[in-house]
């Protein structure tokens, strides 16, 4: 079956342990990528890589700040890995875009949809899109937790089938990898377990997030229908192993397919703008099997200045969070119709995510 693939490759993947790019295994995963296009899949890639690639190329005075370091080494680093990029795939007869984002491209809906616009019209148009977070600009607030978490997010916005994550071991362990005894988790169902407990914080020397981004991006792409794998992307044939259902992994099984739109928004608890919290009727309804949006006569009080089309939360009475929404009007409205019967949805269904509350 012909997917549609984004495949995130680790900085780690990209270098060799004195941290010089590794070609040779660029080489390897760009033919690999190749092949999965050639059997008939849409890739898309999310790479990292451009850090430790300026890294080498201009050593930095060491009490220079690490933000700084930061934008100059992924400056300079950027271009060499995307040059490399285009030469490989082109050397196969393949043509790549380049898309550097922010995080705030996704907190803007017009923003967001200018992105996908773009995706689609290169994956309609056979180029292969290569995705990198913009390190120069991209600093504490509107920065992604790392590359996961872009990736997760590409994966929603354009309904991917499948989420791969290369990083430099072979997927989650019950304990820490170099442990020999730690055993390699291989499959995750839907009922997730707390896998968090297994997790140490120590990335890989040039990892940005560490595991545990990738585990919580995963559960939530799974949540949302796209099957993730956490793989090794230093081990030969790993893409094939993808294709040919080989691979040796962490694989996170996926849940039903939820509303595009819904995608977006699920993704989006972070960017709220504002808060309402719903009274008992208001969660039971909102919580049962009856489709149903959320009115204002099951809102019991509006928080933040938030405007039409902005995400907000929507929260019960003892504060838990029962989901995220879009704003059909700002709070300034919404104030005035609470409580009130035979008003406008503040949130329409079809804008509504609801977390699943076990
Ligand atoms: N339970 C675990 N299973 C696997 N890896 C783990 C675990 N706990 C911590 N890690 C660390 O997570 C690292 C991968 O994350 P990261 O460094 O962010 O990689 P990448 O650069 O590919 O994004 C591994 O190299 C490993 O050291
Ligand atoms: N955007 C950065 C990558 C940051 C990041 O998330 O790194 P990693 O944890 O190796 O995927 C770069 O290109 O160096």
């Amino acid at each position: 079956m012909a997917k549609t693939v984004v495949i995130k490759i680790g900085s780690n993947v990209l270098t060799q342990d004195d941290g010089t790019p590794d070609h040779n295994r660029m080489a390897s995963l760009v033919s690999q990528m190749v092949f999965l296009k050639e059997i008939g899949h849409q890739i898309v890639l999310v790479t990292s890589g451009a850090v430790a690639f300026g890294r080498k190329a201009l050593p930095l005075n060491p009490k220079t700040d690490s933000i700084t370091k930061k934008q100059v080494w992924a400056s300079i680093g950027q271009i060499e890995l995307i040059r490399s990029y285009k030469n490989l795939f082109l050397e196969k007869g393949h043509t790549v875009a380049q898309l550097m984002v922010t995080k705030e491209d996704f907190r803007d809906r017009v923003h967001y949809l200018n992105m996908k616009n773009c995706l689609d019209g290169l994956l309609k148009n056979q180029v292969i899109p290569v995705i990198n977070e913009n390190d120069a600009v991209a600093v504490t607030e509107l920065m992604f937790t790392d590359n996961d978490e872009l990736a997760g997010l590409v994966a929603a916005m354009i309904d991917a089938n499948s989420l791969v994550l290369l990083t430099n071991v072979d997927g989650i362990y019950k304990g820490h990898p170099s442990d020999p005894s730690s055993e390699l988790i291989t499959k995750v169902g839907r009922q997730v377990p707390d896998l968090s407990q297994y997790i140490t914080t120590g990335k890989s020397s040039f990892g940005r997030g560490g595991m545990l981004t990738k585990m919580t991006m995963a559960k939530k792409s799974a949540d949302l229908g796209i099957e993730v794998l956490i793989a090794n992307g230093k081990r030969d044939d790993v893409l094939k192993g993808f294709a040919d259902g080989t691979l040796v992994c962490t694989y996170f099984e996926p849940g039903k397919t939820r509303h595009n739109q819904k995608k977006w928004i699920a993704h989006s608890e972070n960017y709220s703008k504002g808060e309402v919290v719903v009274n008992e009727g208001a969660k039971n309804a909102l919580n049962s099997q009856k489709i149903t949006s959320l009115l204002p006569i099951g809102i019991v009080a509006a928080k933040g200045d938030f405007l039409k089309g902005d995400i907000i939360r929507i929260v019960d009475e003892a504060g838990q969070i029962l989901g995220l929404g879009k704003a059909e009007y700002g709070a300034s409205s919404a104030a005035e119709k609470i409580g009130q019967p035979h008003q406008r949805p503040l949130v329409h269904y079809d804008y509504l995510y609801l977390y699943d509350l076990k």
